[in-house]
């Protein structure tokens, strides 16, 4: 759906030349939630103003269903950027517009039937869960209430692509779950692309399926959430998990007869699972005690020492 093949974009010349983005590889499949984390200044913007044309490479490829973004002629642009919709971290409304008058804009601007733009609007202050908010005004509403219509604008045009800049960042927690909780199912119902850029590691953890990290421009590592922020490789990464609380670690008490007390060292010497001893004490020809173990390496961890001839319970 979407793929950029050695994309760099540069501002400047000379030494004051600053290469924003920096021969990024990267290829998102349809359907797919995928995330864009990094801090400050590490190129997020520049990546996703790139995919609808709002920047153009200076060097590589930006294809996005099937169109060659960075190559396309303005008028070519301007057709294929209603399917690319956008929402943005300060929602971006038009503030002499009501909540239905910010909805259908898009599709006016498009040439739509107003018969038709009347029930698309509609449709879509229902979907956003905007019901008899209608006719507010932007300042009306709150935070969560304006990106509700932020995306609801986004998805005027039936887009194939949404793509999120910060768009949780200026609402607190509990709103921006329901942001992303809406964003998950919308994902679900319409089966559209979602690409998300953010600087925080709850916004990749709960919806996204898979991540790129980025730092001074360039991707430096990538693939499915589970798995990068699982065993992270580079610093940046590592960082950003520090963001997150480690969840608590789970207890299980363990009992071995003595030979198998070998495979139980070489199972908690694996970092993979994060698994430590406790209280382990003689019992017969044997040992009882306990092992922590990390939640997300539990069923892991489990099948390991039964496989090991130990035995393994809850408490
Ligand atoms: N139009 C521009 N002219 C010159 N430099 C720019 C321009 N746009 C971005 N940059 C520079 O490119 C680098 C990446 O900026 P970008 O905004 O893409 O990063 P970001 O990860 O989105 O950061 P932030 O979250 O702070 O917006 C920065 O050093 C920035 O100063």
């Amino acid at each position: 759906m979407i793929s950029l093949s050695a994309v760099s974009r540069h501002f400047g010349t000379g030494p004051s030349r600053v290469a924003a983005v920096d021969q990024v590889d990267l290829n998102i499949p349809g359907g797919e939630i995928f995330g864009v984390i990094g801090y400050s200044g590490a190129g997020k913007s520049t990546l996703i103003r790139l995919l609808n044309g709002l920047e153009r490479p200076t060097a590589g490829r930006v294809i996005v269903n099937g169109t060659d973004i960075g190559a396309a002629s303005e008028r070519a642009l301007r057709q294929v950027r209603p399917k690319i919709g956008m929402i943005f971290q300060h929602f971006n409304l038009l503030w002499s517009r009501s909540v239905r008058g910010n909805i259908a804009l898009p599709m006016e601007i498009a040439g739509l039937p107003k018969d038709e733009i009347r029930r698309r609007t509609e449709e879509l202050i229902g979907l956003v869960g905007l019901e008899g908010r209608g006719d507010h005004w932007p300042s009306q509403l709150s935070g969560g209430q304006k990106q509700r219509v932020g995306i609801a604008r986004a998805l005027a045009n039936q887009p194939d692509v949404l793509l999120c800049d910060e768009a949780t960042s200026a609402l607190d927690p509990e709103t921006t779950d329901q942001i992303l909780d809406l964003l998950a199912g919308i994902n679900r119902r319409l089966g559209l692309t979602i690409v998300l850029i953010t600087h925080e590691m709850h916004v990749v953890r709960r919806i996204c399926s898979s991540v790129a990290v980025m730092e001074a421009g360039r991707v430096i590592e990538t693939g499915p959430v589970a798995q990068v922020f699982t065993a992270p490789r580079e610093p940046v990464t590592q960082r950003f998990i520090g963001q997150i609380p480690a969840p608590e670690p789970k207890s299980l008490s363990i009992r071995l007869p003595d030979e198998a007390a070998q495979r139980l060292l070489a199972i908690a010497a694996s970092p993979d699972l994060g698994l430590s001893l406790k209280n382990l004490t003689r019992e017969g020809n044997g040992f009882r005690g306990e092992v922590l173990i990390r939640p997300l390496a539990l069923a892991d961890g489990v099948a390991q020492l039964r496989a090991a001839g130990i035995d393994v319970s809850e408490g």
